[in-house]
């Protein structure tokens, strides 16, 4: 996922003096650490090792306790890491304590795939509205939420107090769809559509696209390709995963 960025983070604005100010790749890697941490709590794990979270989380232990240094989270020498404080912790830093309105535009194959899925709720959002511009899909009931017209969508941002707005339209429409967002008051856009969103300073935005990562996949498939035809037929030794930016 790449991000665009156009403000600045909320950190270091001298509204929250405490906050750390974090580099982009540990923010990246929180959320897997999150992930890791709560499946421990899930199996009864008071404390977890430094070794042991960084292979449940796929990353190197000296990247992850860089990380965690930054928030001031160190682990007792021969415990470990407490699990239930570190989620504390991490939750915090990214804003999971207040669950946050989410609206989604564009409720066509991937839209309806994304309101469909249960999965957001217990990772901090809920997805509080569905806007789409055709009077087809418009009406349509999707897991509990009633599909509007886009010409809706300033007010409900207002009414239902929505900071992140996620844009399942072409590409086409993506564009006026985020210009119609950050009016409303959005700050925070995911897009999947295939485009650079163009936005003022303040507004963040980060991009999916998967044929990007099918595309990096594939030049890993290339270059063992190319390792394998060389004389003596060199084989690449250890995978290579990159689960979050590093
Ligand atoms: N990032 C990824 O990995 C990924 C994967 C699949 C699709 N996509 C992209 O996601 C987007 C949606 O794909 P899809 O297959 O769901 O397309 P789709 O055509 O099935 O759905 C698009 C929906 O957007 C609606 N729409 C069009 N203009 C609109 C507007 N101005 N306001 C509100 N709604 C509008 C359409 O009515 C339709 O319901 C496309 O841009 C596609 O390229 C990205």
């Amino acid at each position: 996922m790449s991000q665009q960025r156009q403000g600045s983070t909320p950190g270091n604005t001298g509204a929250v003096p405490a906050f750390p100010d974090l580099p982009e790749a540990t923010i990246a890697r929180l959320p897997e650490y999150l992930r890791a941490l709560h499946n421990l709590a899930e199996t009864g794990s008071e404390t977890v090792s430094s070794e042991g979270l960084a292979a449940a989380a796929g990353v190197n232990s000296a990247k992850l306790r860089k990380d965690l240094s930054h928030l001031g989270s160190y682990g007792t020498r021969g415990v470990g890491y407490d699990v239930a404080l570190l989620i504390d912790q991490i939750e915090y830093i990214l804003g999971l304590d207040q669950r946050r309105a989410v609206a989604l535009v564009g409720v066509g194959n991937l839209g309806h795939a994304l309101a469909g899925y249960d999965g957001f709720a217990s990772r901090g959002f809920r997805i509080v509205a569905l806007f789409d511009a055709d009077p087809e899909q418009v009406g349509q009931a999707l897991n509990g939420l009633t599909v509007r017209h886009v010409e809706e969508l300033g007010r409900a941002v207002v009414e239902e107090g929505i900071t992140i707005g996620v844009i399942a339209t072409p590409a086409g429409a993506a564009q006026a769809v985020a210009d119609d967002l950050v009016a409303a008051g959005v700050t925070s856009i995911l897009n999947f559509a295939p485009c650079v969103l163009a936005v003022p300073a303040g507004v963040d935005v980060r991009k999916v696209d998967l044929a990007i990562e099918l595309q990096i996949l594939s030049f890993h498939e290339h270059r063992k390709a190319s390792l394998t035809a060389l004389p003596g037929g060199r084989s690449p030794q250890a995978g290579n995963q990159e689960a979050v930016g590093s």
